[in-house]
């Protein structure tokens, strides 16, 4: 296995390491990490991925990321233990709902939502990386949640040595059950602060803090900012493929989505070889990746709150990645224009990719209500409003009707009761992970929407782990 090296988006930034690039935040020039190159999988061997079970599944394909950095055995063994804990032995079982429709449930982890899948093998090769430095400085951890990154971030680093994470939700813009699911973490490795602000404020004060550094803490990343949490996701893509024998023929996925990550990952997983005919980019009433998708325009307007609060986004970070993939020379100078006037156009490569390879659909409240409606009556499944905004526009799909859709169903619907009583008339039944966190005491800070006030708790937590 040799060196696997990472080359920013921004394009100044000297090429990276995996071990580098998993240990840090965002690139020195303030750009994302992409692997140089985007491995691509033998045919025979992506068929052979239909006999192993998910952990196996999961190490062979992120061993392309990894490279030499960790040794495969050590990394088949972290998947093991990462995949031990999810609460279905199949780990993401692909469920059919009505004709080619089907759903990938993916909330079987600790914390109920897709992010466990990535983020238990990040907590797990941070803490591998961490331990093997003899004398090494800390790693502070700095994220931005709309919901469920932050719970998925906590649960995957609490009470872990020499890493502390102080993790930013916007105040008020979260379901009670994913605030709870952070603030009732009672470890001295963790902070929770609510912002004065949106995700998107939550997310740009992240970034400045990479930008700007808080004097020489060494900080790190558990947002998809982190390329192991786009590696993390794409997997699960292969999975349902082998499920249903679709190694070699096309089939198609809708994905519930704010940041991109989730999406970015399918589009590598096409990439590496797997025949994805169309990515359907699902969003709710926050259009703006659809929008961009039908237009060209990318325009960043007010992040609307609605009953899927976790796609409540209007800077997605990863579509930096799919911009910088089709067309390297034009995305810094797309970002800053981003920066300097919330908006830029795609150039014509990267129209092309995107008029080939996406689909985009947005759903307002009732559309998403209607959607959850539709999986209870035609299939007796129970979903959440995310993956009801990812089924509702896998329903509007124009795709030939021989193509399979695959709806990622990101979150349990338990994470959101209220939107799902107002849907169905009943809430859902809540799984006993969850119900510990309603007798606990919660912990957490509120701050402004400001980097400086972010900062001194940086500092607070480091001092703990010094
Ligand atoms: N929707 C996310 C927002 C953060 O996305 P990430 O994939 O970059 O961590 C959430 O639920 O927090």
């Amino acid at each position: 296995m040799s060196a696997i090296r990472y080359v920013s988006t921004r394009g100044s930034a000297e090429r990276a390491s995996f071990r580098d690039v998993v240990l840090s935040g965002t690139a020195p020039d303030g750009g994302l990490w992409m692997p140089a190159d985007i491995p691509r999988l033998p045919k025979a061997r992506i068929a052979d991925l239909a006999e192993l079970p998910y952990p196996d599944l999961a190490a062979l394909i992120l061993s392309a990321f990894v490279g030499d950095a960790i040794p495969d055995e050590r990394l088949f063994e972290i998947c093991q233990e990462a995949y031990a804990g999810f609460d279905d032995p199949e780990v993401a079982p692909l469920v059919p709902l009505a004709g080619r429709h089907w759903l990938l449930e993916l909330f079987h982890g600790p914390t109920l939502a897709f992010k466990d899948f990535a983020l238990q093998v990040v907590g797990r090769i941070m803490a591998e990386l961490i331990d093997a430095e003899e004398g090494g400085q800390p790693l502070v951890l700095v994220g931005a949640t709309s919901g469920d990154t932050g719970s998925a971030a906590i649960a995957a680093i609490a009470d872990r040595a020499n890493i502390g994470l102080v993790m930013l939700h916007p105040e008020g813009r979260v379901s009670e059950v994913q605030r709870r699911q952070m603030t009732t973490v009672d470890a001295p490795n963790i902070v929770n602060l609510a912002v004065k602000g949106s995700f998107d404020d939550c997310q740009r004060i992240v970034k400045q803090l990479f930008a700007s550094g808080v004097g020489d803490l060494r900080l790190g990343a558990v947002n998809s900012i982190n390329w192991l949490r786009i590696a993390g996701q794409v997997p699960y893509y292969f999975a349902a493929a082998a499920k249903l024998n679709a190694v070699d023929r096309p089939l198609a996925f809708a994905v519930p989505t704010g940041n991109f990550g989730n999406a970015f990952a399918g589009h590598v997983a096409r990439a590496m070889g797997l025949p994805v005919e169309r990515l359907i980019v699902a969003s709710n009433a926050n259009a703006i990746l659809p929008r961009t998708i039908a237009t060209g325009l990318y325009e960043r307007g007010e992040a609307l709150a609605t009953s899927a609060p976790a796609m409540d986004i209007q800077v997605a970070s990863n579509f930096e990645r799919l911009l910088f993939d089709a067309d390297p020379a034009a995305t810094p100078g797309q970002m800053e224009l981003l920066s300097q006037e919330g908006r830029f156009h795609l150039t014509a490569p990267q129209r092309r990719v995107l008029d080939a390879m996406f689909a985009g659909a947005s759903a307002h409240e009732g559309a998403i209500a209607d959607a959850m409606r539709w999986a209870r009556d035609r299939a007796g499944q129970v979903i959440d409003p995310h993956t009801a905004a990812g089924l509702h526009a896998a329903l509007a799909s124009d795709l030939p009707h021989d193509v399979p859709i695959v709806t990622l169903a990101t979150a349990h619907p338990a994470k959101f009761p209220d939107a799902v009583a107002e849907a169905l008339g009943e809430r859902p039944a809540a799984p006993e992970r969850l119900r510990a966190i309603f007798g606990r005491e919660e912990r957490y800070a509120t701050v402004e929407a400001d980097p400086k006030a972010v900062a001194s708790h940086l500092e607070d937590i480091a001092r703990t782990l010094a």
